[in-house]
């Protein structure tokens, strides 16, 4: 069969996006999601996302990590708003559905704003944070993050929560409002250059452990820079909103 493609990414949290309006795409053959985004031997990709037909909503986002293992990705939802877009599916304002329920979003020059899930589980552990945010997330402070050893502490702590595990967030604190971010995914099973959910995760813990006073962060990545605004009331945090570039990289067709 043969497969028409878009590449897109958000601070180089990059996708191979699918139109899946016309449920063609063999959802059941699970390889295919992992040779898509295979770096050698497939597009390369940190996940591939499907856009469907919905009755309530301007349209459906189905997200599968490389592993075929399906959540919310933050990055992910935002690049599907400027894909939508291109589509003509949307203007510049949408409402949306992912796995974690229902999205606003409004894109602006390439800039999108993606209203997040409320944020209800935050657990204060030893000496980091776990938060859901759309999808498991562990937020840990180091010193140095430049040299920190993302890869081998991240997979550790990944698979120290029970399954499905979760996405592990190491932050350095710049300023008042500003925390450097580096991720590692689960799904991926590596770091990635940028992690929406991730970020968000960090903004909530940060002001949930007094780190800032600020509901307005500043989130540079390796991939570029994220930011997310929020309001908490009683300890939950909802109105959050992840901002940041979602670009087209290119398009074309592979035999799966
Ligand atoms: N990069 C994403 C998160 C993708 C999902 C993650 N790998 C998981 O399994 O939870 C984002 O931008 O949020």
């Amino acid at each position: 069969m043969n497969l028409m493609f878009f590449k897109y990414q958000g601070t180089g949290n990059d996708f191979v996006m699918i139109d899946n309006r016309t449920k063609t795409f063999p959802k059941e053959k699970t390889d295919i999601i992992s040779q898509l985004c295979d770096r050698h031997f497939g597009i390369g990709a940190d996940g591939v996302i499907l856009i469907e037909n919905d009755d309530d909503f301007d349209f459906k986002m189905i997200y599968y990590n490389p592993d075929a293992s399906e959540t919310f990705c933050g990055n992910g939802g935002r690049c599907t708003v400027a894909f939508a877009k291109q589509l003509g599916i949307i203007d510049s304002k949408t409402h949306f559905l992912a796995v974690d329920g229902e999205h606003f979003a409004e894109i602006n020059n390439s800039i999108v704003s993606l209203k997040m899930i409320d944020v209800e589980e935050i657990k204060i552990q030893e000496n980091s944070v776990f938060a859901y945010t759309g999808t498991q997330h562990h937020v840990e402070m180091v010193n140095e993050l430049k040299d920190f050893p993302v890869y081998e502490k991240g997979k550790e702590i990944r698979y120290s929560y029970a399954e499905p595990g979760s996405n592990v967030n190491f932050v350095e604190q710049l300023n008042n409002d500003t925390f450097k971010v580096r991720t590692y995914e689960k799904g991926v099973e590596n770091e990635t250059l940028a992690c929406g959910t991730g970020v968000t995760a960090v903004a909530v813990a940060m002001h949930k452990t007094n780190k800032t006073k600020s509901n307005h962060i500043y989130l540079p990545v390796e991939g570029g820079n994220l930011e997310v605004s929020f309001k908490e009331e009683n300890g939950i945090y909802n109105n959050i909103f992840l901002i940041g570039p979602a670009q087209f990289v290119f398009k074309g067709n592979i035999s799966i």
